[in-house]
Parts: C-alpha cells; structure tokens; sequence
C-alpha cells in the first residue's frame, strides 16, 4: 500500500473544510488544510460576518424610523469610518484565531495555491503534499462582467473594506448581495442606483414579500432598473458613467458589480486529475464524492441547486467528517434549508415556496400569518410583517417564508418545525417566553398544524 503524507487533505479552508478538518484530526486522522488567502474562508472574512457587523447600524436606524411620531424623535446617522474601524477590530483577529485552533487540535496548515499534481497529489508552492483521500472546498468568487471599464468595477470583498462612503453607489445586479449592500449603504446617507439585466429580484424567495422590500427601496429613495444590460462604464471628471444597451446612463460615484458568483477551480488544474465539473462548480455524487474515487468536494464548489450558503457548507462538512471517518456510508440528506436576505425588513425562505405549493394543490395549501398587524405589542411597530406558511395534505408545516425585522430568528424556530415534523401537541409540551415574536407567531399558526 502507497504512503502518503497525510490521511485527509483539505484545499480551502472555509466552512465546507474546517468543520471535517478538526473532527478528523480528533478522530485520530493525519490532516492538512491547505488556503492560499486568510483562513477561515469568504464567510469568517469578507461575506456573512463583516456584512452582518455593518448591517448592525442600519437595522437600529431602520427600526427606530419605526417610532418617529411614536414617540421617538431625533436622527441618527451612521459614522462610515467609525463603523469600518469597529469591523476591523472585530473581524480582523479571527483568521488568526481560528488558525492557532486549528494548529491546537493538530491540523496541518500550508499557505499557497494548490493545484493537482495527480489524483492523490498536490503542488503548493512547489512542494508537493500527498495524501489518501482529498476535499475540494474551494468556494467561489465575485464574477466580473466582460465590459468596457470593467476595471472601474468593485466587488462584494472591496465594499466591505470601504474607508470612506461615496455620494453616489451603483450596484450591477438586483441579487442578494445588491439589496442587502444597497439597503445597507442608503442608511448611511449614500444615494443608490440599481441596475438588473433580468425583470425581477431575489429569485427564490416569496414575490410579494420581495416586491414589498423593492416598494420600502423606491420610498427611500433608491432607483432600481430593471431589464437593462450594463454594456460599459467610463470614467468621467467626477466619477463614472455605466451604461446600458438601451441607452440608460447613471452616473455615479463607485460601481459594485454584483452579477453572482462563479467556482474557484481555474487554479486547481482540475483537468490533469479528470474530474468532472462545469461552470457551476465539482459535480459530485450523493455522498460529495467526484468521479475521482477519493476526491470529494464540499460547499459553494459543488455544482448545485440547493442554496449555496454558511450552514450548507457545515452540513456537508460534517457530512464527510463522518463518512471518512466509517460513522457512516449512507447517500447524504439534505433538510429544509434556511435562507435569508438581510434587507430592512429581512426576508426569509424554507422548504416548500408558495409558488411550488400553488402549483400543486392536491399536495398543499397555504396559510398567511399577518403578524405584524395582529400582534403589534409584540412587534417593533412592522404592521405589515407576514408569514406565508405551507402545509401538507396532514397538515406538517413544509415551507414557510417570513418578511419582517426577526425573520431571521423566526424562520429559524420554523425551520426546526419543519426538519423535526413537530405537531401541535408536541410543542404544546414546551413553555416558550413570552411576550415574544416566536410564542405570537405559534399562537397564529397552531390553528392549521397538525393537532
Ligand atoms: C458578501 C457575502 C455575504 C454573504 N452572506 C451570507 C449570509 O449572510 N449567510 C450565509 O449563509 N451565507 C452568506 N454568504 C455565502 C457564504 O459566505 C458561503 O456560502 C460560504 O463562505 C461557503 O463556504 P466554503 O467553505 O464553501 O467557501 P469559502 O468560504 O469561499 O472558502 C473557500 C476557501 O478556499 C480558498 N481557495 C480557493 N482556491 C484555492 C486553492 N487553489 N488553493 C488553496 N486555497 C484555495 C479560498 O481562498 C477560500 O478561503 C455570503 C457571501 C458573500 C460573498
Ligand atoms: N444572505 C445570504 O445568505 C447571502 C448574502 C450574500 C451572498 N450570498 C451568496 O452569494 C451568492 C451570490 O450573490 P449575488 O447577489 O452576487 O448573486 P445572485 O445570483 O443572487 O444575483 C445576481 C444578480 O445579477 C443579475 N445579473 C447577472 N448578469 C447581469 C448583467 N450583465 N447586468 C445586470 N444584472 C445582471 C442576475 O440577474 C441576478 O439578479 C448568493 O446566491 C448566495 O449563495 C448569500
């Protein structure tokens, strides 16, 4: 049998790795964990948390616009600077952190591409690494759009570093990373332009809950175009000028292009080991595994249709930590996903949509909980805060998506409903605290769920 220096290699060092590489490394396997730029991947550094850390000060001033007249008075104001300086202190020191973990529970870390060598091999800085079995987890990175100027264009990683705010931002593409950054910045005093090549937003999540959030954009302010192909950007004596093929001009001041994100795998040299992918990412089996026995692939590197987010990559990473380590050879078992867009009000999604549900009828129905309306002493003044719920032929709760400021909590509490098929009863047997959106929301739900 062939010696390799290590059991389990991991390329990437984000969430589809880190969890496996730790619960291997305990589990007695020999681990390297090998990344090129900080540790701890795009969520720790320069997506989920760094977004979530700004988003603070916009969602206090989102929610306090909900009391002017109400007995609050007085404006606050965002300090762009203030606010960056605080998310560096915050944000900054984790990738080291998290390195010394990794280094403490005895996982191997090498800084460098890696690129194939062979089927058990990687180079890395010229020194080649082998090992028995090995997880790409690579993630992805900003797509940058093949125009003229697009040298001029920024992505979701220089957004979240932004010393100073401009008068004027325009972002290119009317997804997540748009409206939550759009929404994020208006709050801070900046004016905002958008500008989508397709008819509608935030594909995926509820429509009316959506066009609510692009209605609230409109009122502050906020210009969205849809239907309009950015075909170039020029700079101009006071900024820039983007263009579009019907002729739409904005001028403005800083330009994000925030059209998706594409697999990191240009660098991996893929083709000299043959596996498979295409341009949405590694094309793996039920158990993550490419067509390349021993090398699997794990989070937003998979090409998938599930949603490419922080608690997938986990999941997936947990996945294989247990099947490398023969806890288990059962095909992995995706539950309901929790998705969330971090507008102001947010919007969240899980399982079944109302439009999977409307289309077919013999299997669900669907229930509305205006929350916001009825329960407005629970509720931080958001009458039009709603949940859209599905039911099953037995009345199991399916699917669910929420518009309001807790959503994120909210959809949470149902999506453990949802993955552990609880009924009336059984959650009757727990005493929640109250007042609170979760014990409001239940009370409005309980009449449709399964008794
Ligand atoms: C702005 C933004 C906000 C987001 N907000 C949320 C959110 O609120 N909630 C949520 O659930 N998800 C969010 N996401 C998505 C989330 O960040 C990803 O789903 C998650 O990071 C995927 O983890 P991963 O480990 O698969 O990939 P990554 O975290 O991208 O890690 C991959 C790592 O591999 C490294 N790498 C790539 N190629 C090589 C190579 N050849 N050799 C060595 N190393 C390599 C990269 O440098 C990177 O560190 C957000 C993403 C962005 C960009
Ligand atoms: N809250 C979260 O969970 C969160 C937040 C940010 C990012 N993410 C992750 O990052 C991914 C990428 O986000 P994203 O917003 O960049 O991508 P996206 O796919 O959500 O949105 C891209 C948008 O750009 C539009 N577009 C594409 N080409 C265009 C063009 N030439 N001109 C104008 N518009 C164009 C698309 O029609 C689409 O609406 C998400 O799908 C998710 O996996 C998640």
């Amino acid at each position: 049998m062939t010696n390799y220096d290590y059991d389990v290699m991991f390329i990437g060092s984000g969430h589809a790795n880190w969890h496996a590489a730790v619960a291997l490394t305990q589990a007695g396997k020999k681990v390297v964990l090998i990344e090129k730029d900080l540790i701890a991947g795009t969520c720790t550094n320069y997506g989920c948390n760094a977004k979530i850390l700004l988003d603070g000060a916009a969602d206090v001033i989102h929610q306090a616009a909900a009391y002017q007249k109400k007995g609050l008075a007085g404006n606050l104001k965002i300090n762009w600077p203030e606010l960056m300086a605080y998310k560096h202190e915050t944000i900054d020191p984790i990738h080291q952190l998290l390195e010394q973990q990794f280094a403490a529970a005895g996982v191997d870390v090498v800084k460098g591409v890696a690129s194939f060598v062979d089927q058990h091999t990687v180079i890395v800085d010229e020194k080649q690494i082998t090992a028995t079995d090995i997880i790409i987890g690579t993630g992805q990175k900003p797509n940058r759009l093949p125009i003229s100027g697009k040298e001029f264009l920024h992505d979701s990683r220089e957004f979240l570093d932004l010393p100073e705010l401009p008068e004027h931002m325009t972002f290119i593409g009317a997804g997540i990373v748009s409206l939550e950054f759009a929404m994020l910045v208006q709050a801070a005093g900046t004016k905002v332009s958008v500008i989508e090549f397709a008819d509608s937003a935030l594909r995926g999540f509820e429509k009316k809950y959506v066009d609510k959030a692009l209605a609230k954009m409109k009122v502050l302010g906020i210009d969205i175009h849809f239907n309009e192909a950015v075909k170039a950007v020029s700079q101009t004596n006071s900024g820039f000028l983007v263009t579009t093929a019907s002729g739409l001009a904005v001028e403005t001041n800083y330009i994000v292009d925030a059209t998706g994100r594409i697999p990191n795998i240009a660098e991996l040299n893929l083709e000299k080991v043959g596996v498979n992918f295409d341009r949405t990412g590694i094309l793996v089996d039920d158990h993550l595994q490419t067509n390349v026995a021993h090398i699997y692939a794990s989070g937003d590197v998979i090409a998938k249709k599930i949603p490419k987010l922080t608690p997938t990559a986990t999941f997936e990473s947990n996945y294989l930590a247990a099947l490398l380590s023969n806890q288990t050879t059962a095909a992995i078992q995706y539950p309901a996903i929790a998705s969330v867009v971090f507008t102001l009000p947010r919007i969240a999604q899980v399982g079944i949509t109302s439009q999977e549900a409307t289309a077919t009828p013999e299997k669900y129905h669907l229930a509305t909980i205006p929350f916001g309306a009825r329960l407005k002493f629970q509720t931080k003044n958001e009458p039009d805060a709603e949940a859209t719920l599905v039911f099953d032929q037995e009345n199991y709760l399916v699917g669910a998506s929420v518009y309001g400021d807790e959503a994120p909590e909210l959809i949470n509490f149902l999506t453990m409903i949802i993955s552990q098929k609880l009924t009336l009863s059984k959650l009757n047997k727990a005493i929640f605290a109250f007042p609170s959106q979760t014990i409001g929301l239940l009370s409005m739900l309980s009449p449709y769920l399964k008794k």
